[in-house]
């Protein structure tokens, strides 16, 4: 080791976590200690050794202050990895606790601690005087686990039950082979309580944690090889010995910034910038022959993805100033949530480089750049259908009605961006229920030209139209490219020569596009994305999920243009919600089959969480106002919960607790007046509330109040839904369309995405509550929890004894 050099410090995933725990006072002796250590790691008052005190360990602590060590992982010449922050009373004693090693299957860097005493470590703090409360995940975890309505204590279960291990079907060499660290085999064989499995797990590499629990909760070996192990596996031979060499591979987890340990120190730290899972990093980092798709349930890091994969692109552009890289959405506020976050993880010269706009903004611009069609004012579908009324009457037309010819235009003719009359003549209605004739299609064509001229006339557009015009626009400019490139190639520098100048400027405007909430796009959408980038190497990059599909829009990618086949992947480890919430959610799907953008159907396999928290809590009410008192109720009283938890997280001298994050609350109801009503009814009450607006929450420092569709994309601590009851969930107007099957289907499927959307935006807690009759969605568990206005009658829904139930077995 050199001893001028300058050393780098990085730090392993969880790591921060401990330090994100730790009083104030001693992070800011972390922040001295690891300024002096990248400085001279020399320095004596660092005291740097190996903890055994064998020369050549790898394994070394250093002096953070009179009370604290680093430990400290000496991976080659002057790189050292941060594992952990511990007092000096739990150091140097039982020191074979301490274990790291290269993991075989995967290659990266893991550092545990083995605890024989799992459920008492379980239940401590990361370390003595560190404020527990606020803490990530596991902390979490080990609080909840006090909750009566959740999980019974392992205490509770018989003699018998304890002494057959939870992993008793498994040898020591299946779970090596599935990635499993080779210092906690033994203790994970033994495991027998869930308790005891969870103090494993606390301490364990990621890998580890996610197997077991996979396992524990009834997956076989084969469906965690599949599901969990192989998508992390080295593609390359791993040398057990080589930690430069592991240090490089994406499995291990670790910041490459020294910045990032300040910003863990300061609070600021975003795990999502720098804690890639393997196989996120993969998808990142491909380089792809082609139109890309990465899809996965819900929390499950699309979002993240494509902001890294934004990044990552960003940064291999050649240098200049262009905005070659498109990154769009739905939605308006989520286009704003994407510009603040490139940015933070980027930073300016990334987010310079990149449009950020929603998908139909995007659409306007083109179309106005033409300046083909002047001022208008947008229409929504209630008054473009008032529309077609007017006009059917003023036509004398009966053979038709106005809700057929809408749906018409809508899903068949710009949902596929049908462009003219003999497009229409060939085109698919699948989804449409009644059969039409070749003259029917004759009229329906001649209807649609006259109402589109209508709205021409009356400056008036509905979002869809404007997405078909954009699309054709920048098909005839790709064509345009097209015809000129093959002209240059055959004329070749004579051509130059007469060049015209709006030649000379034909360009794609994108290098790269990259797309999240892909499931609510509409063809017209696509049509336009694929004419904006030239076909090849990485050019189009999506990620979506077709269960949270809530807009009435289909589309078959390959037949837009835009292959994925052999460049699909899918991601299955939620980072949002508890192993509890997801399975509730799970549970709102039902039966139903799910398409994959492509013709063929999707899944959510796999789709699983580390997390685990209180079951949801789902209550019935004879009234609206009965529900709405109870509403108002819980959430004051979650209010006060984390006030409370706050308070106690204080420390006894006083100090603020080390981390103070503001619980986010949301409440969604399935109508806009039930929108009002709860916000008036918990203004009332004294709690502070805010609407969703379009443009996002009014308020960021208040309980979120919105429809369900408002919810789309974003994340809350503690989820409240509503009103989740029959004729409102799914809306009784879905009734009218029971003579068209097809149509009748897909209203319900979409009714239960958003829900399940929803149910899937809270992390830790979530209430659903209905009166009069519970949803059809909901379980059938669901009236049998019913309680009466009569206050403490509400209970909980009935509890599945299994240790961890499969998916919608939770209710
Ligand atoms: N590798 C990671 N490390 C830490 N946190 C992560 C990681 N990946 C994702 N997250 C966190 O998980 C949460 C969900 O991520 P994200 O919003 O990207 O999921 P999503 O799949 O797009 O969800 P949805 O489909 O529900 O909108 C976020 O809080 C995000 O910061």
């Amino acid at each position: 080791m050199s001893v001028q050099g300058k050393a780098t410090l990085r730090l392993l995933d969880k790591a921060d976590k401990e330090i994100r725990k730790l009083p104030r006072s001693v992070k800011g002796a972390v922040y001295d200690f690891q300024y002096k250590f990248r400085d001279n790691p020399e320095l004596p008052g660092l005291n740097l050794e190996s903890l055994s005190g064998v020369e050549g360990e790898r394994l070394h602590s250093a002096r953070i202050n009179r009370e604290y060590r680093a430990l400290l992982l000496h991976v080659g010449n002057n790189d050292y990895v941060l594992v952990a922050v511990r007092h000096h009373k739990d150091v140097y004693e039982n020191l074979d606790r301490f274990k790291h090693q290269i993991n075989p299957v995967t290659g990266g860097i893991e550092f545990m601690e083995v605890v024989e005493s799992t459920t008492v470590r379980a239940a401590e703090p990361a370390a003595p005087g560190a404020a527990d409360a606020g803490a990530e995940p596991e902390g979490r975890a080990a609080a909840d686990t006090a909750e009566p309505a959740a999980e019974p204590p392992a205490s509770s279960e018989g003699p018998a039950e304890r002494s057959t291990p939870l992993l008793a079907d498994y040898t020591k060499e299946q779970l090596r082979e599935l990635g499993v660290a080779e210092a906690l085999l033994p203790l994970a064989l033994k495991v027998t309580t869930e308790e005891e499995l969870y103090g494993l797990v606390e301490y364990a590499p990621s890998l580890t944690e996610d197997v077991l629990l996979r396992l524990a909760d009834g997956n076989s070996y084969e469906e965690v090889l599949e599901a969990v192990t192989r998508p992390v596996a080295a593609s390359d031979p791993v040398d057990p010995y080589d930690y430069s060499a592991a240090l490089a591979r994406p499995a291990t987890r670790v910041t490459s910034e020294d910045t990032d340990i300040q910003e863990a120190i300061e609070d600021r730290f975003s795990r999502w910038k720098v804690f890639l899972h393997p196989a996120q990093r993969k998808l990142v980092r491909r380089d792809y022959r082609g139109p890309a798709r990465v899809s996965g349930g819900p929390g499950t890091g699309k979002t993240i993805v494509a902001l890294h994969r934004v990044a990552h692109l960003a940064q291999r552009l050649p240098k200049g100033r262009n905005k070659d890289i498109l990154f769009t959405t739905f939605n308006k506020n989520l286009a704003a949530d994407l510009r603040k976050r490139l940015l933070e993880l980027g930073g300016q010269a990334v987010a310079d480089r990149v449009e950020i706009v929603n998908i139909d903004r995007l659409a306007t611009q083109i179309v106005a750049e033409t300046g083909r069609t002047g001022r208008r004012r947008w229409i929504d579908d209630g008054k473009a259908l008032r529309e077609w009324e007017d006009m059917l009457t003023e036509l004398g037309e009966t053979r038709w009605d106005a809700e057929f010819l809408h749906a018409e235009w809508n899903q068949v003719i710009l949902g596929q961006a049908v462009s003219s009359r003999a497009d229409y003549f060939r085109a698919r209605r699948a989804g449409r229920g009644k059969r039409i004739s070749r003259a029917q299609r004759a009229e329906i064509w001649q209807l649609v030209e006259r109402f589109t001229m209508r709205l021409d006339e009356k400056g008036l557009w509905t979002h869809r139209q404007v997405a078909e015009l954009a699309a054709r626009i920048q098909a005839e400019q790709a064509m345009k490219i097209a015809a000129f490139e093959e002209r240059q190639e055959r004329e070749g520098a004579q051509m130059l020569q007469h060049l015209e100048q709006s030649w000379a400027n034909l360009r794609y405007p994108y290098r790269h596009v990259v797309v999240d909430e892909a499931q609510d796009l509409s063809p017209a959408h696509w049509k336009l994305l694929r004419a904006l980038v030239r076909e090849g190497d990485n050019d189009l990059f999506l990620v979506g999920d077709t269960h949270q599909r809530i807009y009435d829009n289909y589309a078959s990618l390959s037949s837009l243009g835009i292959n994925i086949r052999g460049r699909s992947a899918r991601l299955t480890l939620s980072y949002r919600t508890t192993r509890q919430i997801l399975g509730s959610a799970l549970g709102l799907l039902g039966e139903e089959t799910w398409d994959n953008l492509d013709d063929s159907t999707e899944t959510l396999a796999g789709y699983r969480s580390v997390l685990r928290g209180p079951r949801p809590d789902i209550r019935g009410f004879d009234t609206w106002q009965g529900e709405l008192d109870a509403l108002v109720e819980t959430v004051a009283a979650w209010q006060r919960e984390d006030r409370e938890r706050a308070a106690a997280a204080t420390g006894a001298d006083g100090e603020e607790p080390a981390e103070q994050e503001q619980t986010a609350i949301g409440v969604a109801v399935p109508t806009r007046d039930m929108v009002g009503e709860v916000e008036q009814r918990l203004a009332r009450e004294g709690v502070r509330a805010a609407t969703i607006g379009p443009d996002g929450p009014r308020l960021e420092d208040a309980v979120h109040v919105g429809t369900l569709h408002r919810f789309k994309g974003l994340e809350y601590q503690r989820m409240a839904i509503a009103g989740v009851a029959e004729g409102l969930v799914p809306h009784r107007h879905v009734e009218q369309y029971r003579d068209d099957p097809t149509r009748h289907g897909r209203e319900l499927q979409r009714a239960r995405s958003l829900l399940f959307v929803a149910a899937t935006r809270a992390r830790d807690t979530l209430s659903i509550t209905w009166h009069g009759s519970p949803s059809p969605f909901l379980p059938g568990g669901a009236a049998a929890g019913s309680g009466t206005e009569n206050a403490a009658a509400g209970t909980g829904a009935a509890v599945d004894g299994a240790l961890f139930p499969p998916g919608g077995a939770l209710f």
